[in-house]
């Protein structure tokens, strides 16, 4: 077993063997992980209004947000950077940046009036120990307001996150849209006040006073959130501050049934748009599941009254407003069923009042290579300046691509299919002039500008890089895609095929052999694409071969692809890593007694089930969150749906577990095969984790032990289900890598 008293880097070298040509000094990894930090990613863009110089040419301002993580101070910092763009409408003329980058402290959400004249900024403060939340009014170079919302007390905290948060401008640029955290009454224990000696009636008095502001015996109340990366969130307001006479509203006449967010200004201002998810009869996580019933909801601020202007049954999110002020798009898929699906792209037409399908899902590739739509959110604007296309960055099958649809017809074309390879993300869009991120495996996020081709000259897209990063030369990547052996092919969905991207150092030396780390991912509905990794980047710098499994069930191949595996869980996604593997292995060039399997949730659960069922394949195993039985988790997890919908069941609210179920859900879980396993495991566990609580860790943590089987768990406090602070990432990553390195005895 391993002792955790003698320093890990001496137990590496004392059994490396000295002809690897891993990395192995952990000084040496720590500082190649901290090197490859510096390539930060992009995480907003927006296009400023156009200006005209006074020689007649035309410019915009292009704002960026940028993270990065920090390791000397502990935190994903955020800086900005701003850059000049001449163009004539149809192409960028000259391009640069205009300064360098400056570090954004505080401002949770920010965002500049449509003519580009005012800023709104929400700024969270610690003042004297507290937490305060302001919000701001810049007008040019001055703050013109700045409100503390934490004293005014009109609601809770703001929203920020993706999910429910917003920010927006009214078109009037008269006031501004937010989401916040419902009131919630001030309440005291019946025993906190002092003993009054007053005589009954005098009581009552003071009592009716006080009924308004406090009530009693409430401390304990529980309330719901919505889960995962969403605790603390429970009932969202929709709140509007009417700028000039700084006064805020919270809106009434929304239905006490459901909870709003992603909420827009209608057009002429008269009241708003936003998506409602239903709560009741209780609220289910949503990260990672656009699956929830929600729809479309309009609010007249005049009347108070509520429409829905969606289905009943679906769920939908990311409305998108066309700039012709007429037309609204959104994703809608189905409820429950696999927690991600192929997205509809729906239309709204605001005056019509007719909904109709732009693109329907996918079941399987179309004869040109589209197959479907998988996002769960659009970029903040996605439409074409003449309100005729719609612009979607999504994958289609492990890359990430650029995407128009004519909306008038429905046809999807590809901006990107026939660049060089690697992904693309979509920033922003305004005036047809995109803003995007490229990346590959082998090169970090690049930022890039270009106009919209006319509609049928797509192929001419041009990209202006206003930020370049160079491709490493030492890591190399190829796509592989694989179709099942006939024994293995889906009886219900036949004939599916699946893929993997291979990460391999560019230089073996002649007869080397390279170790393996096999990666599937989570979800298990998600997908790995051909985009920058730090994590993948490292090992591969290291020395190591990478394998990223895109086993069937995985979004970006159609719909029939994900409905393949509820059901077939631990069985069809198991034997699919294995077989990419062994397909792998047969390319030669690969030690086969130095194989280790990483994965993290349902990536987790595979890697479980990998040494549980190839108990002689992998010499290391490395898990974060993982899950390892069903049937204990369907009662504690933020997504119980999650555990009917893989084990092979319907869920429905008021869904009575039969000993059945649990049986089932035990068979398709790791631990079945716990009793098998040989390979050496880390555990990575977040205290904080909704989704997959640690106890799912802590249960095969206790059954490895019983096995004396080498088990080593790292517990990290504050951390949730991503175990993403960047202590925690950074202290996961050096403890993989070294526990691969020590059991592969490299
Ligand atoms: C009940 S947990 C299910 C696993 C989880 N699915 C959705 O959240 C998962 O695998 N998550 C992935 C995306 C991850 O955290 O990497």
């Amino acid at each position: 077993m391993f002792s955790r008293r003698i320093p890990l880097y001496r137990l590496i070298s004392r059994c490396a063997v000295m002809d690897s040509k891993v990395l192995r000094e952990p000084a040496e990894i720590a500082q190649l992980y901290r090197d490859q930090c510096r390539f930060p990613a992009l995480c907003r863009a927006d296009v400023g209004p156009v200006i005209t110089s006074r020689y007649g040419g035309q410019y915009c301002n292009v704002y960026t947000e940028w993270t990065q993580r920090d390791l000397e101070r502990n935190e994903n910092v955020k800086f900005c950077r701003q850059y000049i763009v001449f163009h004539d409408d149809k192409s960028v003329v000259y391009s640069g940046p205009s300064g360098n980058c400056t570090e954004i402290k505080g401002e949770l959400l920010s965002v500049d009036s449509p003519s580009g004249e005012m800023k709104a900024v929400l700024r969270e403060s610690t003042i004297k120990g507290e937490d305060k939340q302001f919000l701001e009014i810049w007008h040019k170079n001055r703050k013109l307001k700045c409100l503390n919302l934490t004293t005014l007390n009109k609601h809770g905290k703001v929203y920020e996150d993706d999910q429910f948060g917003c920010m927006v401008w009214s078109h009037s640029e008269t006031h501004l849209l937010y989401v916040a955290e419902k009131k919630r009454p001030k309440t005291e224990s019946y025993f906190q006040g002092p003993e009054t000696g007053l005589l009954a009636d005098e009581e009552e008095t003071i009592k009716t006073d006080k009924k308004e502001e406090t009530v009693l015996g409430q401390q304990f109340e529980y309330y719901e959130d919505w889960g995962e990366a969403l605790v603390r969130k429970s009932s969202p307001v929709l709140c509007v501050l009417d700028i000039e006479g700084s006064n805020i509203t919270v809106l009434e006449g929304i239905p006490t049934n459901i909870s709003p967010g992603q909420a827009f200004w209608s057009p002429n201002d008269t009241g708003l748009v936003f998506v409602g998810w239903w709560h009741e009869p209780f609220r289910l996580g949503l990260k990672y599941c656009a699956n929830r019933r929600s729809s479309l909801f309009y609010v007249d601020l005049a009347s108070g009254k509520c429409e829905q202007l969606s289905s009943n049954s679906s769920a939908v999110c990311s409305p998108r407003l066309s700039p012709d002020l007429c037309r609204i798009v959104y994703l809608e898929c189905g409820v429950f069923g696999p927690h991600l699906q192929c997205s509809r792209l729906c239309m709204f037409d605001w005056y019509t009042k007719q909904t109709s399908v732009v693109v329907d899902v996918v079941q399987r590739a179309k004869e040109d290579g589209f197959t479907g739509i998988y996002s769960s959110m659009l970029s903040p604007r996605c439409w074409s300046a003449d309100s005729q296309r719609v612009l979607i960055s999504c994958p289609q099958r492990c890359r990430k691509d650029l995407l128009v649809v004519d909306t008038s017809t429905g046809e999807v074309t590809s901006l990107t299919s026939q660049s060089e390879e690697g992904s693309w993300s979509l920033l922003n869009i305004h005036r047809d002039l995109m803003v995007v991120s490229c990346s590959s495996p082998n090169c970090p996020p690049d930022l890039r500008v270009g106009f919209l081709p006319a509609k049928g000259s797509e192929s001419k897209m041009s990209w202006v890089t206003l930020e370049e990063t160079q491709p490493q030369a030492d890591i190399s990547w190829q796509t592989l895609n694989f179709s099942p052996p006939p024994e293995e092919d889906n009886r219900q969905y036949p004939g599916l095929d699946f893929n993997a991207i291979l990460l391999k150092p560019t230089e073996v030396t002649t007869g080397g052999k390279l170790p393996l780390i096999v990666m599937p991912h989570g979800g298990p509905h998600s997908v790995l694409v051909s985009e920058w990794y730090l994590s993948t980047a490292v090992l591969c710098k290291m020395g190591f071969s990478i394998l990223l499994v895109n086993y069937r069930g995985s979004l970006g191949f159609g719909q029939d692809n994900i409905y393949s595996l509820p059901g077939n869980i631990g069985t069809q996604d198991v034997k699919d890593v294995q077989f990419a593997v062994d397909s792998v292995l047969k390319q030669g060039g690969f030690d086969e007694q130095k194989i280790a399997v990483v994965g993290g949730s349902h990536g987790g659960f595979l890697a479980c089930h990998l040494i549980g069922q190839y108990p002689e394949f992998y010499k290391a195993c490395v898990t974060r969150n993982p899950v390892t039985n069903l049937a204990t988790m369907v009662g504690c997890t933020d997504i119980p749906d999650w555990c009917m919908v893989e084990a092979g069941y319907e869920y429905n609210t008021d869904i009575r577990l039969e000993p059945a179920n649990l049986e089932q859900m035990l068979n398709k879980s790791p631990i079945k095969h716990v009793s098998k396993v040989k390979t050496p495991v880390l555990l990575m566990l977040g205290e904080d984790d909704k989704r997959v609580p640690s106890k799912q860790g802590i249960e095969y943590y206790r059954a490895l032990k019983a096995l004396q089987v080498p088990v080593r768990l790292l517990w990290y406090p504050g951390n949730n289900h991503s175990l993403s602070k960047v202590d925690a990432e950074s202290d996961g990553f050096m403890n993989a890598a070294l526990w691969i390195i020590q059991h592969l005895s490299l």
